[in-house]
């Protein structure tokens, strides 16, 4: 790869962990006059069969593609990942900078690796970003431990939902990423707003990029050679340490014939995705929001509601039990809910009859307090 190329830089994170915010954040901010002035191809994997994330990127039409239904680490050779390169990188384009979009169970090596493994000569790796959801990092390290050896590969840390989190909690987080990442950068912010100056170089005819190396002065330029330098020796750094990553999955082994793969977050979880042209009932909606069936940890989609006042497009959002609602313009797009449910032993069929029910009926346009129930959701920040 040659370092002229264009950087690609990974953006991973546990489910609902704020990926999606981060990305759309660069593309508003990273274009903007007296920003970084770059234009960004974005390339965006789902984990359900429905490519929710897609939808909730703000626009730029000749700069994303997407790859739904699996976890891109698993279900997209390399030869599936440089086609869709090759689509960002199309000279008409005029791409400056690819940044991925990961599901939100990509094992982030394996993420590295497919970059870093592309034949394509026009681009290079530009390092791992990872988002951690503060207000849930105790439960998800709990529960997946193998979260923290995808924090120890990444180039920058991006601690978000600060706000969902007490000061002195915060400090302990920090001190907690710190250990498990010695030497990435690390930001503490609400709404993923990061500079996009620290994922990618100002696009300026004489930029001078610096060329940080990701040491723990503060946050930095990131850099191909260091991160892999770094992803080398923090591996190393694991196994000497003897912790419990000896089950990390390793994508290599797991894509070869015979070999058996290793635990790893995708295999562990299913989605279940449910469509209809039928406006939705909001309080239903609310309450499979509000408690969601066993087993599912992240619900997101958009809705709508055939209400008067409230017939824009609705972001609906469940997080490990937080619940968010947005609302925007269809722009266009034919009105259709579309949700997907993503957990560990879902049962399908319970989801699909629950929002089944959930679909408006006479008792809906009677109900005029109904909506409250969504509209509550709405984000106070
Ligand atoms: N309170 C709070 N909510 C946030 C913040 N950042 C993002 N969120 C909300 O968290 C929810 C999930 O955010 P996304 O950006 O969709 O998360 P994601 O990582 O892309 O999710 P997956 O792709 O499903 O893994 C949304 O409701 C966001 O609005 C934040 O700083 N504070």
């Amino acid at each position: 790869m040659s370092r002229a190329g264009v950087p690609v830089v990974v953006v991973a994170g546990f489910l609902g962990s704020g990926k999606t915010t981060l990305l759309n954040h660069l593309l508003r901010e990273g274009g903007r006059a007296g920003s970084v002035g770059a234009r960004i191809g974005v390339l965006v994997n789902d984990f359900g069969a429905v490519n929710i994330d897609a939808m909730l990127v703000a626009g730029q039409s000749d700069g994303a593609v997407s790859l739904a239904n699996g976890c891109m680490c698993c279900s997209v050779d390399r030869d599936g990942l440089d086609a869709a390169l090759s689509t960002l990188l199309r000279p008409s384009a005029r791409i400056d900078v690819i940044v991925i979009e990961a599901s939100g169970i990509a094992e982030p090596r394996a993420l590295i690796r497919m970059v870093t493994g592309s034949d394509d000569p026009r681009i290079r790796y530009g390092g791992l970003v990872y988002v951690v959801d503060a207000a849930l990092f105790a439960r998800t390290r709990h529960e997946y431990p193998e979260i923290d050896l995808h924090i120890a590969v990444a180039d920058l840390v991006v601690l978000n939902k600060i706000d969902l989190v007490e000061p002195a909690a915060l400090d302990d987080i920090r001190m907690v990423l710190r250990e498990l990442n010695p030497t990435a950068a690390q930001i503490s912010v609400i709404d993923a707003r990061v500079d996009p100056a620290m994922l990618f170089d100002p696009v300026a005819p004489d930029a001078d990029a610096p060329d940080g190396s990701g040491d723990d002065a503060g946050p930095v330029q990131l850099t191909l050679d260091a991160l892999l330098h770094d992803a080398g020796r923090r591996d190393s750094a694991n196994q000497d340490r003897g912790t419990a990553h000896e089950d990390e999955h390793d994508h290599e082994d797991h894509h070869m014939p015979g070999v058996h793969g290793h635990r790893h977050l995708h295999d562990e979880f299913t989605s279940v995705e449910f469509a209809s042209t039928a406006p939705m009932d909001p309080r239903r909606l609310a309450r499979f929001l509000e408690r969601p069936p066993v087993g599912c940890y992240r619900i997101k989609g958009v809705a709508h509601f055939d209400l008067p006042g409230h017939r824009q497009r609705h972001i609906v959002h469940g997080v490990g039990g937080f619940v968010e609602v947005r609302r925007d313009s269809w722009a266009g797009q034919a009105r259709q809910t579309s949700i997907v449910a993503i957990g560990t032993g879902l049962d399908r069929d319970e989801v699909l009859i629950v929002l089944g029910a959930a679909v408006a009926d006479d008792a809906t346009a009677d109900d005029e307090h109904g909506i409250l129930h969504i509209t509550r959701h709405l984000p106070a920040r």
